[in-house]
């Protein structure tokens, strides 16, 4: 074991059980900060890929300070308590969607629930990043008996791999992610379940709006089944209220009634709700579209050009232009500084609009 730095965030290893897209980007991110990590997977190619990517060591670990489980809900409860018994020194601690049953299937002192609010629709190593937490909440959810210092340990991680931590019991994060991240999922993916019977030429319509709705549809569908099945209650309750306003957005359209447009007030009123990055109060964004060509070093070029005219990247994403060799990037930046990147970008060259 290594010598524990007075500073460390961990005082000693880590070792993460369940190399794929959150064990892996967790393992990364800890890298970065030098902590030493041993991985460990029920998929020998996971940890493989897992050591390539740099997120840490195969080699089995003596006595870690802390294991951070990231197996699919169903088999953490197994999991976290075989490790509690394997290694009695250790806090262990845990990422899964839901959080009821696993606090209750895991009731040791030095077990600490937890829950990073970040994600992708890819599963595995291959796709985590050691920013994937950077300004996003990790839920933390301690019962009465969990010791202290363990909470702080994890939190400390949390924070230190850039979240922001949210302490709330078990079934206040299960309520509350049924309705921020379980729903939204099972709608997005009955959206997208409505194009399997589309003619192709209607999907070449398909832009940007239909992609934002069903960008989650695309994730695994065993973890989603597992998920949906460990919050089933709260995700239920939910369903019920969404199914009574679709019910009654169905009956206003076919009857061409105002009440159509008290639907889209009310989620207009829903998305400013929802808080900017870091947790902060709802930040006007704009959106700035660039056209590059697909050819190697545009981003970076563009990258550097956007830094140059001193505005932030709050956020982006790239989509590729049917059948043509460009992509277009969207820039989303604070509102207030979309006129002088725009104008910024066009001086430097950029196929830049609004
Ligand atoms: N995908 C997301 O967006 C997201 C976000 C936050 C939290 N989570 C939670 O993180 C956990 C992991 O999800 P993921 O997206 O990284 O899934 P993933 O499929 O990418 O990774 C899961 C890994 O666990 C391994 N595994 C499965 N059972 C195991 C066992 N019994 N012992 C050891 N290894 C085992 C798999 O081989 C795989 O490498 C889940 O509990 C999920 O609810 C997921
Ligand atoms: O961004 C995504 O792809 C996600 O699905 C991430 C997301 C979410 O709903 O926000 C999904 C499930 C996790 O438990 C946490 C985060």
């Amino acid at each position: 074991m290594s010598a524990a730095l007075p500073d460390a965030v961990v005082p000693g290893p880590v070792l993460v059980i369940g190399c794929g897209l959150i064990g892996t980007s967790v393992a990364l991110a800890l890298r970065e900060l030098d902590v030493p990590v041993h991985l460990r997977d029920a998929s020998a190619s996971h940890v493989e890929i897992a050591a390539s990517v740099g997120a840490g060591s195969p080699d089995p670990v003596d006595s870690p300070a802390l294991v951070v489980v990231a197996v699919p809900p169903a088999a953490v409860v197994e999991t976290a308590r075989a490790a509690l018994a394997e290694f009695p020194q250790a806090v262990v601690t845990d990422v899964a969607s839901v959080k009821a049953p696993i606090c209750a299937g895991v009731t040791d002192p030095r077990f600490v629930g937890g829950h990073p609010m970040a994600g992708k629709e890819r599963s595995g190593p291959m796709a985590a990043s050691g920013l994937l937490f950077e300004g996003r909440a990790w839920a933390i959810v301690p019962t009465a008996d969990t010791d202290p210092d363990a909470v702080a340990l994890v939190e400390r991680v949390a924070t230190s791999v850039g979240a922001v931590v949210r302490r709330m019991d078990a079934g206040s994060h299960d309520r509350a992610v049924a309705l921020v991240s379980h729903v939204p999922h099972l709608v997005s993916a009955l959206t997208a379940g409505l194009l399997t019977e589309a003619p192709t030429d209607d999907l070449a319509l398909a832009g940007q709006g239909l992609r934002d709705v069903i960008r989650i549809a695309g994730s695994d569908r065993g973890l989603w089944v597992d998920i949906i099945g460990s919050n089933a209650g709260q995700v239920g309750d939910i369903l019920d209220d969404l199914a009574a306003r679709l019910d009654d957005l169905r009956a206003a359209v076919r009857a061409g009634d105002g009440s159509v447009a008290e639907h889209l007030d009310r989620g207009r009123d829903g998305v400013s709700r929802v808080p900017g990055k870091h947790g902060e109060h709802p930040t006007a964004l704009a959106v700035v579209f660039v056209s590059i060509d697909d050819t190697p070093g545009e981003l970076s070029r563009l990258f550097s050009d956007i830094g140059a005219a001193g505005v932030n990247i709050e956020d982006m994403r790239i989509d590729h232009e049917l059948g043509r060799l460009v992509g277009v990037v969207e820039v989303v930046v604070r509102a207030a500084a979309a006129d002088v990147l725009h104008t910024a970008l066009i001086e430097r060259g950029w196929a830049a609009f609004r």
